[in-house]
């Protein structure tokens, strides 16, 4: 019989102490921060305590085998397989004892988070959405006891976020405590445990595909804990440091045949390898009061200034993503490598991509050479990654992805068609889905199909009003995305 993967039966060092805890233990952080950190100099310094998001599957598998999993590097040529040991501990992430004992530990220096775009609950302006139920719910139980809501959220007053959790005591607490459910509100409960522990500074690190997403972070959390209590928001501005990055390294989905694969070829049972190209990229920008991993050793690039690094990748890769996932979609095609072997679909990227590097700086960059690299990326068709897969949650994705060409271009007196296009698919995508009585995968499905039953040409402008309320009241913007409507394909 195959043996299970763990520890003892793969050998492994023993397990590095936890001085990193992250949230959103998904397929991506597998084969990125937890790579990296393997791979930096100091890796066996550096453990990591991985939660995961909503359900606690992923954790309950990787526990089983001591955190350890199986990376497959799919190239175009053939597979590499790695064995990845610097996740020591997972839990689900509804184990709000667990993350305030770990994050209230003097040990840990560093939160890190990938928890997807629409996870940050924030407004279309950039601020935490306190009209967001769960966001409204989490502030009424990190309320203080006793004191008065003063917020606009309208919640009654709730029980204290629990006392000094790195004490057994603490924890028990921690434990009875009403259940925060956004993963802000998880780590506020868990900064609060750090502030009365005395476990001093920390920083959080965004890796989720998000403009700006250290000031993201901050105030998705930030923002949380100064609404529901204001002195912890402010021992929060004082000690908590959020810090940007750009993070790319394409990984799809884990599917039953990477098991099998893994098996086959490694010689152990492996519940949860997974996949990813070789190439690997990140940025970071910030400051790291309690130290970090050498992630520079592992090819990670530390500046002064992320925001050109962050619109590079979020325009060309993640934009060119979405276009091809709505076009694409609606053409008939299922992965990025097969949408992007159809000359109208990559016509397309061109054009939008060309749009996009008129907004980027000329130099620096070396924007040829990375647009040159992302053809190469998207047509490894032994990478299945799937367009339904990256067609999720459009409304956060495309107020990064395209809103901001988009805009740019139109002030620039240019037609911005390229970038119009993308949103013209996703709403011709959005109203074929409605008719045909498909669910919408999107966080915001319910403004979305409110927009969607309104007359044509209305329903337009309620859904670019989803994107950014700046869009929705420019007709030039409006005329920009119809123009775009016609020229998209039947769908399938
Ligand atoms: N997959 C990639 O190629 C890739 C590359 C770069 C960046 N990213 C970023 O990483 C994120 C995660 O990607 P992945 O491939 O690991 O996805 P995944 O589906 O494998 O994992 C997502 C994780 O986020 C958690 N999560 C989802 N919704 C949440 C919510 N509302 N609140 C709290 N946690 C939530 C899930 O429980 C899970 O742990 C992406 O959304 C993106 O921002 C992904
Ligand atoms: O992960 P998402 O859902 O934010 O976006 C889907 C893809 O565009 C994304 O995962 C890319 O593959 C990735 O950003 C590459 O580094």
């Amino acid at each position: 019989m195959t043996a299970k993967l763990n520890r003892r039966t793969a050998n492994a060092a023993p397990a590095a102490p936890v001085r990193i805890v992250h949230l959103g233990l998904g397929a991506f952080h597998r084969t990125h921060q937890a790579w990296y950190t393997q791979h930096a100099s100091d890796g066996a310094q550096w453990g990591i305590a991985a939660f995961t998001g909503r359900r606690p599957d992923a954790a309950v598998a990787l526990a089983a085998q001591d955190g350890l999993f199986t990376l497959i590097e799919r190239g175009g040529e053939g597979d590499r397989f790695e064995l990845v040991t610097s996740i020591v501990e997972a839990h689900d992430g509804a184990d709000g004892a667990a993350l305030c004992r770990l994050v209230a530990a003097p040990a840990t220096a560093l939160v890190t988070l990938t928890i997807t775009e629409a996870a940050y609950n924030l407004a279309a302006d950039g601020t935490l959405d306190t009209a967001n139920p769960a966001v409204q719910a989490d502030i009424g139980i990190l309320r203080p006891a006793g004191t008065k809501d003063v917020s606009d959220a309208g919640t009654p007053p709730g029980p204290a976020a629990p006392r000094a959790a790195s004490t057994p005591a603490a924890s028990t607490a921690a434990s009875r405590a009403p259940a925060v459910s956004t993963a802000a509100g998880r780590l506020v409960q868990a900064l609060a445990a750090r502030r009365d522990a005395g476990a001093g500074p920390l920083a959080v690190v965004s890796c989720d595909n998000l403009a700006h997403n250290g000031a993201a972070a901050r105030a998705a959390i930030g923002g949380l804990a100064d609404v529901a209590n204001p002195g912890l928001g402010a021992w929060i501005a004082e000690n908590v440091s959020f810090v940007g990055t750009s993070v790319d390294r394409i990984t799809p989905r884990t599917t039953e045949a990477e098991i099998a694969l893994v098996a086959a070829e490694c010689g152990y049972a492996d519940s949860s390898p997974v996949v990813t190209e070789p190439f690997s990229d990140w940025v970071l920008s910030g400051e790291f009061p309690a130290g970090r991993p050498d992630w520079a050793s592992a090819g990670a690039v530390f500046v002064d200034e992320i925001e050109h690094f962050e619109n590079r990748k979020l325009w060309l890769l993640n934009g060119a993503h979405s276009l091809l996932a709505y076009a694409g979609q609606l053409r008939g095609h299922a992965t990025v490598a097969q949408a992007l072997a159809d000359p109208a679909c990559a016509a397309w990227i061109k054009e939008f991509w060309d749009e996009a590097e008129a907004n980027l700086p000329a130099d620096g960059l070396g924007i040829p050479a990375y647009r040159a690299a992302l053809l190469a990326r998207f047509s490894n068709a032994r990478i299945a990654h799937h367009l339904a897969q990256i067609a999720m949650d459009g409304s956060s994705k495309l107020r990064m992805r395209a809103v901001p060409v988009l805009t740019a271009e139109l002030s620039a007196g240019r037609s911005g068609a390229g970038v119009a296009r993308m949103i013209a698919a996703w709403v011709a995508f959005l109203r074929e889905g409605h008719k045909s009585g498909a669910t919408v995968s999107d966080s915001a499905a319910a403004e979305l199909n409110a927009a969607l039953e309104l007359p044509d040409g209305q329903d337009l402008r309620a859904l670019l009003g989803i994107l950014d309320g700046g869009l929705a009241a420019d007709d030039a913007a409006i005329a920009a995305v119809a123009a775009q409507m016609d020229g998209l394909p039947a769908p399938a």
